[in-house]
C-alpha cells in the first residue's frame, strides 16, 4: 500500500494558547476514503489548514506521497493536496466563475490553453458547465459549494480534503455531491479525506474513520466506530439513524446480527427477513394508518424494478 498522507507527532497551539492538536499520528493510503469525525472544536479544520500549507512550519512531520509538505513549493503542494473548506465564500474571490476555477492552474504556471481545458473539465465534472461568465457571489449556496470544489479539481490534486461537504445541502444536492466525491475516489483514483458531522452520509464516504478530539482517540471501520457507544458518547458523536433504530429493534426482540449503516443496507436486511418469492417486499399494512410506510416500500420496489431494467 502506498502512503498518501503520513502525519507524525503533529501538535498545534494558536497564539492565544488554545491547544488545537496534540501528538497526531496517522497514515492515509492511496485510494482510501477516510472520514475524520470529532466534536465541535476538535481540531479538524486546524488539521486541514496544515494539509494545505496555510499553517506553515508544522510542529511535527507531514508527508504527502513521501515528500515533506513544508519542503514543497506552493505550485507543487496544490497539485498534491486540494482542500475544500466548509464555507465556499472563504474560497471564492474572483469576478467570474471561470476566473475562480482558473486561479489555481494560472498560479501553477500552466499555458493559457491548458488552463482553459482544465476549467472546462472541472466545471463539467461538478455540473456547472455554462456558468463560466457568472459572478460567483450571485450563485446559490449549493452551486458555490460545487464551484469551490471545481476550483480545487482544476489543480488535479492527488489527495482531496473536504470539510463538511454535505452540510446545508438539499437532499438531492447532498446525494449528488456524495456520488461526485465517490466518483472522484473510485474512478479518478483521488484519495479523499473528509471531515463531517453528517453521520447518516458517513458510511457512503468512508472506508475508514479517525476520531479526532485534539488527539486521535480512535481509528477503524465505520462499523467498529459506531458500535462503540462509550467512544461515541465521550466524543459527542452518534451512530447513523438506521443503526440506532436496529439497535432498538434488537432490544425489542427483533434479532439481526447485522446492524445497517445506511438506509439501503437496512432495506437489504429487511428484505432478507420479509422478502416474498418475487423479490419484492410485501408488507400487509393497513392502507390508512400505515400509508407512509407503504409509500416508502412502494418507492423502494419501484426503485428496485427500475434498477433491474
Ligand atoms: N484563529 C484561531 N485562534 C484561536 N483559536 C482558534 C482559532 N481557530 C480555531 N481555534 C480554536 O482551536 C480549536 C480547534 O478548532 P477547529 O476549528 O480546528 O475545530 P473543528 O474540529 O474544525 O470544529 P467544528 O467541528 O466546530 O468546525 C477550537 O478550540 C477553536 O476555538
Amino acid at each position: 500500500m502506498i502512503e498518501a498522507v503520513k502525519v507524525e507527532g503533529l501538535s498545534y497551539s494558536y497564539s492565544d494558547g488554545t491547544k488545537a492538536l496534540e501528538g497526531i499520528d496517522l497514515t492515509i493510503y492511496k485510494g482510501e476514503k477516510v472520514v475524520v469525525v470529532g466534536p465541535n472544536g476538535a481540531g479538524k479544520t486546524t488539521f486541514f489548514l496544515h494539509l494545505n500549507g496555510t499553517i506553515k512550519n508544522p510542529a511535527g512531520n507531514i508527508t504527502v506521497f513521501g515528500r515533506s509538505i513544508s519542503e514543497m513549493r506552493i505550485e507543487e503542494r496544490i497539485h498534491e493536496v486540494g482542500v475544500v473548506f466548509q464555507d465556499p465564500d472563504d474560497q471564492l474571490f474572483m469576478p467570474t466563475v471561470f476566473d475562480d476555477v482558473a486561479f489555481g492552474p494560472v498560479n501553477m504556471g500552466l499555458e493559457e490553453n491548458e488552463v482553459k481545458k482544465r476549467v472546462i473539465k472541472a466545471l463539467l465534472k461538478v455540473g456547472l458547465e455554462g456558468f463560466e461568465t457568472k459572478v460567483p457571489h450571485n450563485l446559490s449556496y449549493g452551486q458555490k459549494k460545487r464551484l469551490a470544489l471545481a476550483a480545487v479539481l482544476s489543480m488535479e490534486p492527488k489527495v482531496l480534503v473536504l470539510d463538511e461537504p454535505t452540510a446545508n445541502l438539499d437532499p438531492k444536492s447532498r446525494a449528488d455531491f456524495i456520488s461526485l466525491i465517490n466518483e472522484l475516489n473510485e474512478r479518478d483514483g483521488i484519495t479523499t479525506i473528509i471531515a463531517m458531522h453528517d453521520v447518516n452520509a458517513l458510511p457512503e464516504l468512508a472506508n475508514r474513520v479517525y476520531v479526532l478530539n485534539r488527539r486521535i482517540v480512535a481509528e477503524g471501520s465505520p462499523r467498529k466506530i459506531f458500535s462503540d457507544w462509550e467512544l461515541l458518547r465521550e466524543n459527542n458523536l452518534e451512530a447513523p439513524d438506521v443503526f440506532k433504530l436496529f439497535k432498538v429493534l434488537n432490544c425489542f426482540g427483533y434479532s439481526s446480527d447485522d446492524l445497517p449503516l445506511s438506509f439501503d443496507e437496512a432495506i437489504q436486511i429487511l428484505t432478507r427477513t420479509i422478502e416474498g418469492k418475487d423479490g419484492h417486499i410485501h408488507l400487509h399494512v393497513h392502507e390508512h394508518t400505515h400509508k407512509e410506510l407503504s409509500d416508502v416500500v412502494n418507492s423502494y420496489n419501484h426503485h428496485r424494478n427500475n434498477g433491474k431494467k
